[in-house]
């Protein structure tokens, strides 16, 4: 096996209109890894994923994807979800799905016609099937419920098997019950694909449910005068699928200290800029 991480952060920097958000982040992460992210709201870790996707580019440092210098642009073999939903509203679950294949296929009218039409429809077949919604592949997101919309996001973002998964908080909006389904589905979708997650959550037991990786984003240097100076970094990263790895959120509160953590199991606000 290859000794190239899936991906390389070196050095990363982002700055915006001269005040750091993000700052000297390193990270080395292995192609498989469930890598999730807490911290203060604010702390930059929308911003980190948005880098990961070339959404945003480093204000200084670099990131590499197996070795390579990440493309300047989002690439098929990155897929993200957001929180709220991103599905196109006046198309069904099936036409929400065929649509990246339409426009690859006719640039300029985003149609397909005829039998490549019935052909991409009969491609993603498997993954409605697999994402529980085959029954409502006719169906247009204002009739799903919010855990099913949520599925549908997660259909598109793998349309096109990335390899690299990135969730910005992506069940926040979903019920206690709707959550536990949703985190079923993440775990069996990650062990059947293979792929590397990064996803953000302010719910730590989340984090160490999903995870086999915690990665913690906090402000290691604070100046009272001037709080924009400094940006965060990662100051915990933590195995969590080893023997001795932290096990509980109860763990974390002792390794990074209990302030942390609120009552609700949330992290808190109190770094917020
Ligand atoms: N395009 C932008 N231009 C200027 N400032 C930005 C931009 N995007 C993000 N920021 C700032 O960067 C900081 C980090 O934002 P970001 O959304 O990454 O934080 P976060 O940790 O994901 O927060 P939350 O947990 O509340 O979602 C914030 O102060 C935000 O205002």
């Amino acid at each position: 096996m290859s000794d190239t991480p899936k991906l390389s952060v070196q050095g990363l920097t982002k700055s915006y209109d001269g005040l750091p958000v993000l700052e000297r982040v390193d990270l080395d992460v292995a192609a498989g890894s469930f890598c999730t992210i807490v911290g203060a709201s604010g702390c930059g870790k929308s911003t980190f994923l948005r880098m990961l996707l070339s959404q945003e580019l480093p204000s200084r440092g670099r990131i590499l994807l197996d070795g390579r210098p990440l493309p300047d642009e989002p690439t098929p073999d990155r897929g993200i979800v957001f929180q709220k939903y991103s599905v196109f509203s006046h198309l069904t679950v099936a036409e929400n799905l065929i649509l990246a294949s339409e426009f690859e296929a006719a640039p300029w009218t985003g149609r397909l016609f005829a039998s490549a039409r019935k052909s991409a429809f009969a491609d993603i077949d498997g993954l409605l099937e697999r994402i529980g919604l085959k029954a409502a592949a006719n169906k247009y997101p204002v009739q799903l419920s919010g855990g099913m919309q949520q599925r549908l996001a997660i259909a598109q973002a793998l349309i096109k098997k990335p390899g690299i998964l990135l969730l910005d908080e992506p069940f926040g909006a979903l019920d206690p019950g709707i959550r536990v389904d949703m985190h079923d589905l993440l775990l069996g979708l990650w062990q059947d694909l293979g792929m590397t997650i990064f996803m953000v959550t302010h719910d730590i037991h989340e984090a160490f449910k999903l995870g086999t990786r915690l990665l913690v984003f906090d402000k290691v240097r604070h100046d009272p005068q001037a709080p924009q100076a400094y940006g965060a970094t990662i100051t915990y990263d933590l195995p969590l699928d080893s023997p001795g790895a932290a096990r509980s959120p109860e763990d974390i509160a002792g390794v990074i200290g209990a302030p942390a953590i609120d009552p609700q199991n949330q992290f808190s606000n109190s770094n917020a800029s």
